[in-house]
This record gives C-alpha cells, sequence and structure tokens, in this order.
C-alpha cells in the first residue's frame, strides 16, 4: 500500500485498551454506546511482558505520522461517533510492543501480504491493513500503561488472557483459541507419546507443580484432526455455557475446512523442523507463524443461524529471524528433558493425555502419581 492510501489517526482520537499478548496491544475506538466488556483475563502467559512500552516505527520519511497495522476481525457493533479520523471504525487498532522479536509493522504487513495472506481466501483470515498515527498517539498510550502500572486500581479493564475473549456484540457469540502445533514437530523423537503442545504443556506444568502453583489445563491440538473437542471445549466455554455451546462447537469441528487448511500448511511448509531449518527461510517462518495463530469463531445468536458461522485465522506476523535461538531451545529442552517421551524425571512427572499416548498407561500413570 503506498503512503497516499493509507488511512490516518489523529491524536485526538479516543483509544480503549482491549486486550493485549506477547507482542502486541490491542485497541478499540472509543464509541457512545457500551460494547460488551473486554477479554475476561486471567494472566499473561509466561512469554508475555507486561504492556510497558509500545514501539514507535517512525516513518524514515518523519512525516510526523507512524505507520502501524490494523487489525481485524470486526467483532464489535461499533456505531460511528463523530471521532476525528479517516478510518472506519467496525476495526481493532493493533499496536506492537517494543521488542526485540517483534519487527516494525511496516515490515511484518509486507510479509503479511507477500507471504502469509496468499495462502489463504480473503475470508478465512482476518484483514488488515496499516494506518498512519499521529506520533503522540503513541506517546500519550505509552503514558497511559505507565500510569497503569503504577496504579493498577485506576485499570478500567481486567488485564488480559490470550485464551478466549468475549469480543462480540451482545447478540452474538466469540470465540478465540490458538489451534498451536497441528501435527508433531517433525524433530521430535519418532518414538515421543506427546505431541509437540502436549509436550510443552507438560512442561509447563512440571515447572508449576515444583512451584505450587496451579497447573495449565491442558487439551491436545491433535485431537482437533480427530473432530474431539471436549477438552478444548470445557477451557473455552464457561460451566452455564457448555450444555449449548458444546455441540455447536463440535459441529463446526467437524464441518470446517480452516483448520484442516492450517495443518496442511504448517506440514507443508516447515517438513525440516526448527533445529535444521534456517531462520530467514520465509516459509519457515511462516510455518511457525501458523503454530502460533488464533483462529476466531463468531456464532449467531441462534443454532438455527450456524450455517452463519464465521471462522478467521488472526495474528497472522511472520514471526521474526530473531526467535529462532528461543525456537531451538525450546526444542532442545523438549528432546532431553524427556517431555516427547514421557520420559521426564520422575519427581515432575505428568499424566500422558496426548493423542500419541498409549492407551491405558496414563491410568497406570496417574495411579503412580497418586502414590508417591
Ligand atoms: O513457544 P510456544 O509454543 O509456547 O509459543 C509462544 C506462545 O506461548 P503459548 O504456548 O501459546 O502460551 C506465546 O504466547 P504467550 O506469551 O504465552 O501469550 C507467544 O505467542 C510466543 O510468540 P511471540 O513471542 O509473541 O512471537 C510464542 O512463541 P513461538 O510461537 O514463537 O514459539
Ligand atoms: N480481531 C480481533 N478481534 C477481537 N479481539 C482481538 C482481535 N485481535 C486481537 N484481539 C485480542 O487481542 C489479544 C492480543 O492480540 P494478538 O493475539 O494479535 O497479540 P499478540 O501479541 O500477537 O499475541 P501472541 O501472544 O500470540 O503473540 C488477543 O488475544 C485477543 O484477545
Amino acid at each position: 500500500m503506498t503512503a497516499a492510501k493509507i488511512p490516518s489517526i489523529s491524536g485526538d482520537t479516543g483509544l480503549t485498551y482491549l486486550a493485549e499478548g506477547a507482542a502486541n496491544i490491542v485497541y478499540r475506538f472509543e464509541i457512545r454506546h457500551p460494547t460488551p466488556p473486554p477479554s475476561q483475563l486471567e494472566e499473561y502467559g509466561e512469554g508475555t511482558p507486561p504492556p510497558t512500552e509500545i514501539e514507535s516505527d517512525f516513518d524514515e520519511k518523519g512525516d510526523g505520522f507512524d505507520y502501524r497495522a490494523f487489525t481485524p476481525f470486526q467483532p464489535l457493533s461499533l456505531s460511528h461517533s463523530g471521532i476525528t479520523t479517516d478510518v472506519t471504525l467496525d476495526k481493532l487498532l493493533r499496536l506492537r510492543k517494543g521488542l526485540s522479536t517483534t519487527l516494525p509493522v511496516s515490515v511484518t504487513q509486507e510479509a503479511w501480504e507477500r507471504v502469509i495472506a496468499p495462502l489463504f481466501l480473503p475470508t478465512e483470515i482476518v484483514q488488515q491493513s496499516l494506518v498512519r498515527l499521529e506520533s503522540r498517539v503513541i506517546h500519550d498510550l505509552n503514558t497511559k500503561l505507565q500510569h497503569w502500572e503504577q496504579d493498577p486500581a485506576d485499570a478500567q479493564n481486567p488485564r488480559p488472557s490470550i485464551r478466549r475473549g468475549i469480543y462480540l456484540a451482545d447478540d452474538e457469540f466469540g470465540l478465540l483459541f490458538k489451534p498451536k502445533w497441528l501435527i508433531q514437530s517433525p524433530s521430535a523423537p519418532k518414538n515421543a507419546v506427546r505431541c509437540r503442545q502436549c509436550a510443552r504443556f507438560a512442561r509447563a506444568n512440571a515447572e508449576l507443580a515444583r512451584e505450587n502453583e496451579s497447573l495449565k489445563k491442558v487439551w491436545c491440538p491433535l485431537e482437533l484432526s480427530m473432530n474431539e473437542s471436549r477438552r478444548l471445549a470445557q477451557i473455552l466455554f464457561p460451566p452455564e455455557e457448555r450444555d449449548e455451546m458444546f455441540p455447536r462447537f463440535q459441529s463446526w469441528l467437524s464441518s470446517n475446512t480452516l483448520l484442516p487448511r492450517l495443518r496442511q500448511l504448517q506440514k507443508a511448509l516447515d517438513p525440516i523442523g526448527v533445529l535444521e531449518n534456517d531462520k530467514n527461510n520465509d516459509m519457515f517462518r511462516a510455518a511457525m507463524t501458523l503454530r502460533d495463530c488464533s483462529v476466531f469463531v463468531r456464532f449467531p445468536a441462534t443454532v438455527a443461524d450456524d450455517h452463519l458461522i464465521e471462522a478467521r485465522i488472526g495474528d497472522l506476523d511472520l514471526k521474526s529471524p530473531n526467535k529462532a535461538q528461543y525456537w531451538k531451545d525450546i526444542e532442545n529442552s523438549l528432546i532431553n528433558g524427556g517431555w516427547y517421551t514421557g520420559t521426564e524425571k520422575a519427581e515432575d512427572r505428568q499424566p500422558l493425555t496426548c493423542q500419541l499416548s498409549p492407551k491405558g498407561e496414563d491410568a497406570m500413570r496417574a495411579f503412580l502419581l497418586s502414590q508417591s
């Protein structure tokens, strides 16, 4: 997109913190009529830094504007509030954090358009484009974040969880989850009894157990390939919604084409694995992006309209090459710590609940764990 076509957001545009992940903070435009509350969030994931500073991607031409990716799934029914801006307000604003593992948005947007978007139909992914921000927008938002950190009681919104968000208008139900690694890591041991994500869960839970903290609820991404949604659904839906939403989610899962496409791409784009692959290979980094993307599912108000369910993939910024060492370190620790093979140290032992785990062995493990 040329600079002339990039819409701009002026300094007096009202922006409200909605949610954040490890690399980005998402804002919505302020509107007159209240929208549903933002994500009910439990805690940051281990890789998510606090909302300290947003990076300023100053335009080299020095025209006083920042260039920003401008996302979204259009999850909110926004009515126009007369804000001074020339962007459509049924969008969200996604700003990157100032981390060595994030790239300038002009770079990620170019990579998104060149590498990621051509892999999907336009209706399969959250559309995003650049906007220009007056430079004081970032300054003002960083000041607000600093105040929030200093005085959390001032916070209007709870802190984010990246697993589930209520982000739809009242009459619809929205779901957000990360499908993670839908097939086994190519560099996992051949005798693995856990997939990459289950190995990651097991390692994380062993650490939490050592610190006497509550464990993460686990589910296996390979279950999605088998159209088995129960464990994931239990995490995603609160108890009062389960009776209605389980069958609807299951039905969507059995018929959707998005996850099979994601799985196929994860496989095709990285047949080698993180230990050997070249960090400068765009396809490899696209595979890593697709192993950490989010899926948004928008359910209509009633089951009768479920043929209108909309599902899109978002968070598709091409990963930075600076993450390559992290990927190798994690993979080596999963291999060497016995997390893939279920041979972790006895004191760290975790249940074997992966689709790759031998049936029956989990019950034996549970028994042994209860005796230890
Ligand atoms: O390594 P993983 O699989 O744990 O994934 C990381 C995510 O952890 P998760 O297991 O989804 O909670 C992690 O998410 P959280 O910090 O846990 O919210 C990030 O998404 C991280 O990517 P980046 O640093 O933002 O580029 C993710 O890193 P990569 O996808 O680059 O590996
Ligand atoms: N299109 C959207 N509609 C609704 N909510 C959204 C949308 N995009 C992002 N969010 C919310 O903002 C949060 C952070 O966004 P995003 O996943 O893009 O950040 P990230 O830093 O790239 O994440 P990660 O931790 O996976 O790297 C999401 O978990 C979700 O709650």
